[in-house]
């Protein structure tokens, strides 16, 4: 059976005046399918977000989410969407279930009230006004006026910012439910945790473009795994060993040099290594040896040079 595809973007492009925002991105996102957008600030997430959600016409290339385009056919894509965005207003002096009950209002076949209150966890705080919820609460809020339409499409702008991590837990557990049943969602995040623990497959954003996309394990894959450790005071930096082929790079921190070297497979690279350091009755200061992440990828990815695209 071929997989349906709730979300498809094809050669995207967004200008504000004279900037361009959106540089040409193209990804697809399955019925039923977590992916998650990250980008360093001003990547273009929101923008392509917005195009997503309906709120902006493509500058060019080709956008469907549901089959419909989302800015033309709006009335039939909107009711099958929820929208978290990343400031929601509420008013102040509404109760919780207050605001759920005027957005039921407008709300084709709403969930109940409760329902969605005890789906994010916020039962108990149904007769406080919303001023006086916490960061982490309003964005549960926010989250359950999302899931009032019973949404096929969930787009999640950064959901879990300002919550502990006990609430982003608990947010990432009532997502994961979501999925499970079906739902599909876009999620931008600046919580690189959040899309290892979350997505099926992601993208990096910078600059308007995407830099790389995959599941978790493509996009860390051939980065290289990392090993660093003080350079001992006896030993010149043109001494130090080529790890497999591997030539350290040298930062100075605190005073001390650091070797680092990336190197695909910790285990060989790590026993030539500590032989090295045997040989030469050396203590290596320091020493810490970790696979290659997500992080990684993000913060290399982030460091590209403006104009080298
Ligand atoms: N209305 C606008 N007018 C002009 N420029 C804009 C407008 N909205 C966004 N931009 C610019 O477009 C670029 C992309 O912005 P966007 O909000 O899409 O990025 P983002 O990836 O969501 O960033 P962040 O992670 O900081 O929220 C930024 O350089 C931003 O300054």
């Amino acid at each position: 059976m071929q997989t349906k595809q709730a979300i498809q973007v094809s050669e995207l492009r967004q200008r504000y005046g004279d900037f361009e925002a959106v540089g040409g991105i193209s990804f697809e996102v399955a019925e039923g399918e977590l992916f998650a957008l990250l980008g360093t600030n001003g990547a273009g997430k929101t923008t392509t977000l917005e195009t997503l959600e309906g709120f902006r016409e493509a500058g060019s290339g080709t956008v469907r989410v549901l089959g419909h385009d989302p800015y033309r056919d709006r009335r039939v894509v909107r009711p099958q969407l929820g929208i978290m965005l990343q400031e929601a207003g509420f008013f102040a002096d509404l109760t919780v279930a207050e605001t759920v009950g005027q957005w039921r209002r407008f709300t084709p076949s709403p969930r109940g009230g409760d329902e969605v209150l005890a789906m994010v966890g916020l039962r108990g705080k149904a007769e406080v006004r919303t001023r006086q919820l916490s960061g982490g609460q309003k964005r549960r809020l926010d989250l359950a006026l999302a899931l009032l339409g019973r949404p096929r499409v969930l787009f999640l702008d950064e959901p879990t910012t300002g919550m502990d991590p006990e609430a982003r837990h608990a947010t990432w557990k009532i997502v994961q439910e979501l999925v499970a049943g079906g739902t599909t969602v876009l999620l931008t995040t600046h919580y690189l945790e959040e899309a290892e623990h979350l997505a099926d497959r992601l993208a990096i954003m910078h600059r308007g473009r995407i830099e790389v996309a995959g599941t978790v394990a493509e996009v860390v894959a051939g980065q290289g795994d990392r090993i660093t450790f003080r350079v001992p005071e006896r030993v010149q930096v043109a001494d130090l060993p080529a790890l497999r082929g591997a030539v350290a790079d040298i930062v100075i921190d605190g005073g001390r040099a650091v070797a680092g070297y990336r190197v695909q497979g910790l285990q060989g690279a790590l026993y030539d290594l500590l032989r090295w350091a045997e040989d030469h009755r050396l203590e290596l200061d320091g020493l810490q040896a970790r696979s290659a992440s997500l992080e990684d990828v993000f913060l290399r990815t982030a460091a590209t040079p403006e104009g080298t695209r």
